[in-house]
């Protein structure tokens, strides 16, 4: 394991070589298996480089994202997320969820699922049980913008599946106990414009106000890349540290589902944004499980006469009960008056910055 210098002292979060994750030796995979699973545990959150993602490709993706973004707010509008059936389109600036620690809030982001006909089995099933997150993406007619996503998102998606099998090598559970509740996730690509608040009336000292505020991540795990600083994670004492930019590294996280599926072997980590730039791009890539996938702690991973830690949810449950508490449209949607949602993973922020 090697550890980025600027993140010296003891606080730092691991960079790890996974290009060995495209082999077939079981003990290059068993090693770094290993590394991965050992950050999952101690930390929730690493870097890796060697992931096998075209750099052009990700450019490419960065660069149909700001040209989204650059069009006249009525022409986003026209791809607004609340006027969608399944949670996919435009977030505007003005679609703030409730977050007492963020002081500085300005985004704006483009959520995209796997994109799944009507007609799709697993759509029509989950339809039945009242799912808001499956079905079809909507895809703005700019030049290359489907071409490129799509293209961006099966690649993002499949890095997601052998990191999953990795930590299940880890875990020593038999391949596919976890990768195989993945065939038709309600995973999600967002595409993230973060613009630090300026004109009259903006904070002088918004530098360092929180601009995306604490949370945990409701899946599986979450492979984002970013190009600029104001990325910060939670440590064990509850205190910040910056996660470094690096264009060749995917920054990795542990979500709410892995840590309930391996009895809190894994980690949910609570991270934050700061709005250390003026502008700010980012591509988070959220790895879940199916939507029906019952997500309880898998009995191997439970010690002997002990009781699971977890209660058991299903995975399209869980992300949706956070979809209501963070998207203002869908509280309107489902009557739900606004107001503190309980999230079993976050008890460290409801301590720490929302008690
Ligand atoms: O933009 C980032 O660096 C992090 C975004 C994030 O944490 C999220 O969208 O859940
Ligand atoms: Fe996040």
């Amino acid at each position: 394991m090697t550890f980025h210098p600027r993140l010296a002292r003891g606080r730092t979060l691991p960079l790890i070589d996974v290009s060995g994750l495209y082999s077939d030796d079981p003990e290059t995979l068993r090693g770094i298996a290993d590394q991965l699973g050992r950050a999952a545990r101690e930390i929730g959150f690493f870097r890796i480089t060697g992931h096998g993602i075209d750099p052009a490709l990700i450019e490419e993706a960065y660069q149909a994202a700001a040209a989204f973004f650059a069009q006249r707010e009525t022409l986003k509008m026209r791809h607004y997320i609340g006027a969608n059936r399944n949670h996919r389109g435009y977030v505007p600036f003005s679609e703030k969820g409730d977050y007492a620690d963020e002081v500085n809030r300005n985004y704006e982001a483009f959520d995209l699922g796997p994109d799944l006909p009507w007609d799709d089995p697993e759509v029509v099933a989950g339809l039945a049980r009242g799912a808001i997150t499956l079905g079809p993406n909507p895809w703005p007619a700019l030049p290359g913008f489907h071409a490129t996503i799509a293209r961006y998102f099966a690649s993002v998606a499949r890095l997601g599946l052998l990191v999953t099998g990795a930590l299940e090598r880890h875990l020593r559970l038999p391949p596919g106990t976890l990768t195989r509740h993945m065939t038709k996730p309600v995973s999600q690509l967002r595409l993230l414009h973060y613009v630090r608040a300026t004109g009259p009336g903006a904070d002088p000292g918004a530098q360092k106000t929180v601009n995306m505020g604490a949370h945990t991540d409701y899946e599986c795990l979450t492979l984002l890349h970013t190009r600029n600083p104001g990325l910060q994670v939670m440590t064990a004492a509850d205190t910040w540290i910056d996660v470094p930019v690096d264009p060749a590294v995917y920054v990795v996280n542990i979500g709410d589902m892995l840590e309930a599926w391996s009895n809190g072997i894994l980690r949910s980590t609570p991270h934050r944004v700061l709005n250390l730039s003026p502008e700010r791009f980012s591509m988070p890539y959220f790895v879940a499980a199916n939507h029906g996938t019952l997500i309880r702690p898998l009995p191997a991973l439970v010690p002997e006469g002990e009781a699971p830690r977890y209660e058991p949810f299903t995975a399209g449950a869980h992300l949706e009960r956070m979809l209501v508490r963070d998207f203002p449209y869908l509280r309107r949607r489902r009557n739900t008056p606004a107001g503190p949602v309980h999230n079993p993973f976050e008890t460290r922020i409801e301590r720490e910055i929302r008690p």
